[in-house]
């Protein structure tokens, strides 16, 4: 099958923006293939990142607000697409997909006690806006399909990760430190079914929120983790924060901002109201470095199982404080980052996310059971074309399939 092209969206739960990605593409699973063309990253706004905030919020979001920004987000991706074809002097017929995605408002991977309160998860940035403004086929709305077959609906990428890392002679935990952090755990020479991930916890959400607040907004994170460096690690702080009962949870397990997000910094704030600025930012970072190393050895390292490498990515990977304390935390494994495997950090989630999109549209599995929890493999996403050409080219494609 020839090469193909494809865009890649991922709008984070750190909601600091959309990264986009124009890739080219060919083979399938393993055999994947993936150049990148051209890419863009797109801020969100102060006010959009704080309405979005709002609708995570379950006690402050309203039905019609969640509806509007819906399609708010769809239309703002469809421009970004159209920015990025044109930062690559490529046109719209020329793509097969893109691939989104969407904004998590909302993520219950476990049910409760009634008969209705099943687990549920809810990506917006609506598929058809996003195709009727770009004039390409669309496809996002991964996790349910995950959720459908009893998985967590995440951690995704590690179907990308098993792809792009897996080695015959080292074992690897590929860390993603986004809003959340979540690890895909490799062995060497693995086989599809050995692929284990799980979220380990805070990414940067909780670091980002403490500097929001005692900037009064005008910072919202902490660039190069500057002010970490002017701050001690408060020891007593940082143990009573790894009691949180998320840690002692065994995968899979996904979380989000239902757990470490404004809730959980309100609690962190009135328990370390006697620190300074920096001594408050110094112990989240480094409680976030210890939550990842330590979950490594509760749920990973055994008798069986070692990690060799130890690869980097998302966001905190630019955090050089975070960095030194995941290097002091994890003694005993050579610490990387994605840009070491030619990979930019940055754009390693819409990359993953294309690669995702492409096998929904060629009816391959995308997901990783073993990894997900889910009890049999699926193919996730769903497509939107809107338009009539948009379904030719995908049509034109699967007939060459057979
Ligand atoms: N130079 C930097 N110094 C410190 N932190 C940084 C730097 N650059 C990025 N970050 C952190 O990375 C975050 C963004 O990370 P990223 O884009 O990987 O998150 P995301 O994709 O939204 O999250 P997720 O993977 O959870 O969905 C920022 O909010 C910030 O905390
Ligand atoms: C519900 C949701 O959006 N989860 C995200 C979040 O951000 C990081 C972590 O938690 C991860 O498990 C997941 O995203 C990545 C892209 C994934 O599914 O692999």
């Amino acid at each position: 099958m020839d090469k193909q092209l494809g865009i890649g969206l991922m709008s984070g739960t750190s909601l600091d923006g959309i990264d986009a990605v124009l890739i080219e593409i060919e083979g399938s699973s393993i055999n994947t293939k993936v150049n990148v063309i051209e890419s863009l990253t797109h801020e969100y706004r102060s006010d959009v990142r704080t309405a979005i905030k709002e609708l995570c919020d379950p006690e402050i979001a309203s039905l019609e607000k969640i509806c509007s920004m819906n399609m708010f987000l769809g239309r703002e991706l469809g421009m970004i697409v159209n920015e990025l074809l044109d930062k690559a002097g490529i046109g719209k017929e020329d793509v097969l997909f893109v691939s989104s995605h969407g904004q998590t408002i909302f993520h219950k991977p476990v049910g409760g006690e009634s008969r209705m309160d099943v687990p549920g998860t809810l990506q917006i940035g609506d598929l058809s806006m996003l195709s009727e403004m770009t004039g390409i086929t669309a496809v996002g709305d991964f996790r349910t399909a995950d959720m459908s077959a009893g998985g967590q609906g995440a951690p995704l990428v590690s179907f990308v990760d098993y792809i792009l890392f897996n080695n015959p002679d080292r074992s690897r935990a590929i860390q993603n430190i986004g809003g959340i952090g979540n690890v895909t755990y490799i062995p060497r020479n693995a086989k599809k079914d050995q692929v284990m991930s799980f979220d380990t916890g805070p990414g940067n959400m909780v670091i980002d929120e403490v500097v929001y607040r005692l900037t009064e907004g005008k910072q919202a994170y902490d660039k190069d983790g500057r002010i970490a460096y002017k701050g001690e690690v408060n020891k007593k702080l940082l143990n009573k924060l790894m009691e949180h009962p998320y840690f002692t949870v065994k995968p899979p397990k996904t979380t989000g901002r239902e757990l470490f997000g404004s809730s959980f910094v309100d609690s962190f704030m009135r328990d370390s109201a006697d620190l300074s600025f920096e001594d408050r930012v110094a112990t989240v970072t480094a409680w976030t470095a210890k939550t990842i190393a330590e979950s490594y050895s509760c749920f990973i390292e055994s008798s069986r199982n070692s990690i060799d490498d130890v690869v980097i990515g998302g966001g905190g990977s630019y955090n050089p404080f975070l960095m030194e304390q995941l290097h002091r935390y994890l003694p005993n494994q050579i610490v990387y980052k994605h840009e070491d495997f030619q990979l930019s950090s940055d754009l390693k989630e819409a990359i993953a996310f294309a690669i995702l999109g492409y096998h929904c549209l060629i009816g391959q599995s995308n997901q990783i059971p073993s990894a997900t929890g889910a009890h049999n493999p699926v193919i996730m996403g769903k497509i939107s074309h809107t338009q009539q050409q948009a379904f030719q080219r995908l049509n034109d494609l699967r007939g060459n399939l057979h």
